[in-house]
């Protein structure tokens, strides 16, 4: 999706220049990479819906090989790679091209060698169902995801959430949420989440058409079919999870498709209740990044727990001769995050 205004803001300059003039002579604990929004398809070049951005299908193929390339040549190779959702686009649907084009885009990750941590957008649900997911886009080393049984005995009319947690290092650890668990798209139509979905779209936008936003302006445009929210059992599981990191005084990373702080994003692309899961977060020290994607003019924002909140520049929208990814250089004090074209450099202190 598009903004019309800026993102970015005083500081986020401010932070970029000291992260140009950091030492890059000192060995981090890890690194990780990071890209968003694919949405390859074998089709011609089109546009957005409101045509101001041109999409390059075809072309994204080329741009995660390059960035494949460079992450292979890292001097520090990435533990892991993180891919924040629409991996391919709707449009593989309309072709029956889904199952060849996700091949062809794991395929290329396989490349690397190096594991992927899948997060599942919209346009991962245009193409398959949640248990199409689970076998062909289902994250490797997912040995801590939520306790489904416990869920099913509470509700039984919920379908399964992805949503799971791991730690690539002693006191850092990541959660993979899932942003599309209350949602009309990936949910079936007798699910507890498809009627909690309809419920909040009913009370929020009167459109016939519920991907048009029903506002011009503001946080009420994000009540769109295209986004979805975080059901309640979720976001226990997440309040849970952070008090156990709060105890071990760990360095926590979230990411999912849909951004959560309005500062971050355009409003039309923020998950519905993002409120919730910001309050979550402040309630804990242990959380000091999120990132997503959906966005596909990306924006940064560092809220006022000091947590930052990144969301990565897309892919589907980027020049062939351009670039949108990242490495993340994890370190004691702080990660440093290593972009590629469109993705700036910038330097993320822990508060
Ligand atoms: N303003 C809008 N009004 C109506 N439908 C829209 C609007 N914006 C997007 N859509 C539709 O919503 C769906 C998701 O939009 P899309 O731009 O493909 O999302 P993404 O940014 O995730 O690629 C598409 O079917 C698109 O046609």
């Amino acid at each position: 999706m598009n903004k019309w205004w800026t993102k970015h803001e005083g500081l986020s300059s401010r932070l970029i220049s000291r992260a140009s003039k950091m030492d890059d002579s000192i060995q981090p604990l890890f690194t990780f990479g990071v890209i968003a929004d694919i949405q390859y398809a074998d089709i011609d070049d089109g546009y957005n819906f409101t045509h101001t951005r041109k999409r390059y299908y075809r072309n994204s193929l080329q741009l995660l090989r390059r960035a494949n390339e460079k992450w292979k040549t890292e001097t520090v190779q990435p533990s892991f790679i993180l891919q924040l959702g629409d991996i391919i686009d709707g449009f593989n649907k309309k072709y029956e091209a889904s199952q060849k084009a996700l091949d062809t885009v794991l395929t290329e990750f396989d490349r690397t060698g190096i594991a992927v941590h899948h997060v599942w957008g919209n346009h991962e649900f245009y193409n398959f169902s949640r248990q199409d997911l689970i076998t062909s886009l289902n994250s490797q080393n997912t040995d801590f995801a939520m306790r489904e049984d416990e869920i099913k005995q509470k509700h039984p009319d919920n379908e399964q959430s992805y949503a799971y947690h791991f730690s690539p290092a002693p006191n850092f650890r990541f959660v993979v949420l899932d942003a599309y668990d209350v949602s009309l798209i990936g949910r079936q139509e007798n699910s507890e989440q498809y009627n909690q979905a309809l419920k909040i779209l009913q009370e929020h936008n009167g459109n016939y058409d519920l991907n048009q936003p029903p506002a011009y302006s503001g946080l009420e445009q994000r009540f769109v079919k295209f986004n979805g929210g975080f059901g309640q059992d979720q976001l226990e599981w997440l309040d849970r999870l952070l008090s156990l990191s709060d105890q071990k005084l760990e360095k926590v990373t979230i990411v999912s498709h849909l951004p959560i702080h309005p500062s971050s994003t355009d409003p039309v692309c923020l998950a519905w209740n993002y409120d919730d899961v910001l309050s979550i977060l402040y309630s804990h020290k242990s959380v000091v990044c999120f990132m997503a994607g959906h966005d596909h003019d990306g924006g940064y924002h560092q809220d006022i727990s000091g947590i930052h909140h990144l969301t990565f520049e897309g892919v589907i929208e980027t020049r062939p001769n351009n670039d949108a990814f990242g490495t993340v250089y994890v370190y004691e004090d702080r990660m440093k995050l290593k972009g590629n074209g469109r993705v700036p450099h910038r330097s993320l202190n822990y508060e």
